[in-house]
């Protein structure tokens, strides 16, 4: 178990040499995407959607995701995972090229990456959603290292399984990273719960609509990216006039 803070635990081992990033709610504002298309279909049933529901589904591959949402709304005698997601996929698809980056989500990959420090993406987001996502974000992503999307064949299952970020350990350059020298930045409870799973250390950006019973998990817990000391996890401090 973690010790939630605004700065890392007094045990910290370390030092982080490697940093994982989740997508979804984390350097994209996507995660609003999904509420209000889950809002909307759930109207068609006279229910509504809410807060109790989305940790249970954010951070997932899209089935396991979907068969959350059917079955804890009632409505899966009538519509089945598979269907929901065919159902919303217009509306997610007219949306996802608008995503915006999460406030200081470029600041922190370009300072990590012109300090030569090995970054990735680890998401729940399938290849073809990937690509929409980051229409508007090309460049940005470019300073990967390498990207693991949820639909990868080493993916076997989703967060809140390590899967994932074991696969995202491997790809670094020089072959397996030791999870302890690995930093994984999550909004989701489910990726958060992956990461210590898989033994890395975890920084949630939670939604400050998430119930704070979910930020026991994670190692350190902060409001925006834009809060992020790097120094106390051995990383490179930021630069006057970074922004
Ligand atoms: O949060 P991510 O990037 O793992 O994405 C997961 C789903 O696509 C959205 O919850
Ligand atoms: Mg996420």
């Amino acid at each position: 178990m973690g010790n939630p803070s605004d700065s890392p635990p007094a045990d910290v081992k370390g030092p982080i040499t490697h940093v994982i990033f989740d997508m979804d709610g984390l350097l994209l504002d996507t995660e609003n995407f999904y509420t209000e298309v889950q809002e909307v279909i759930l109207a068609r049933y006279g229910k509504t959607f809410d807060w109790n529901l989305k940790p249970k589904m954010m951070g997932k591959k899209a089935i396991e995701a979907a068969r959350v949402f059917v079955e804890e709304t009632g409505i899966s005698d009538t519509l089945s995972a598979e269907d929901f997601i065919v159902e919303r996929e217009a509306m997610l698809k007219s949306m996802f090229p608008n995503s915006e980056l999460m406030p200081g989500a470029s600041r922190l990959i370009e300072h990590l990456h012109s300090k030569g420090i090995p970054i990735c993406v680890a998401t729940g987001s399938h290849t073809r959603h990937f690509e929409l996502k980051t229409t508007k974000h090309r460049e940005l992503f470019s300073l990967m290292h390498h990207i693991v999307r949820g639909d990868d064949p080493e993916v076997k299952e989703g967060k809140p399984s390590p899967d994932i970020f074991l696969a995202a350990s491997r790809r670094f350059e020089g072959g397996t990273v030791d999870p302890k020298n690995i930093l994984v930045f999550e909004d989701a409870p489910s990726g958060v719960l992956a990461a210590k799973n898989a033994g890395m250390y975890a920084v949630m950006v939670p939604d400050p609509r998430l119930d704070v019973s979910y930020h026991a998990d994670a190692d350190q817990v902060i409001s925006s990216l834009l809060d992020f000391n790097p120094q106390p996890w051995g990383l490179p401090a930021f630069e006057d006039g970074e922004s």
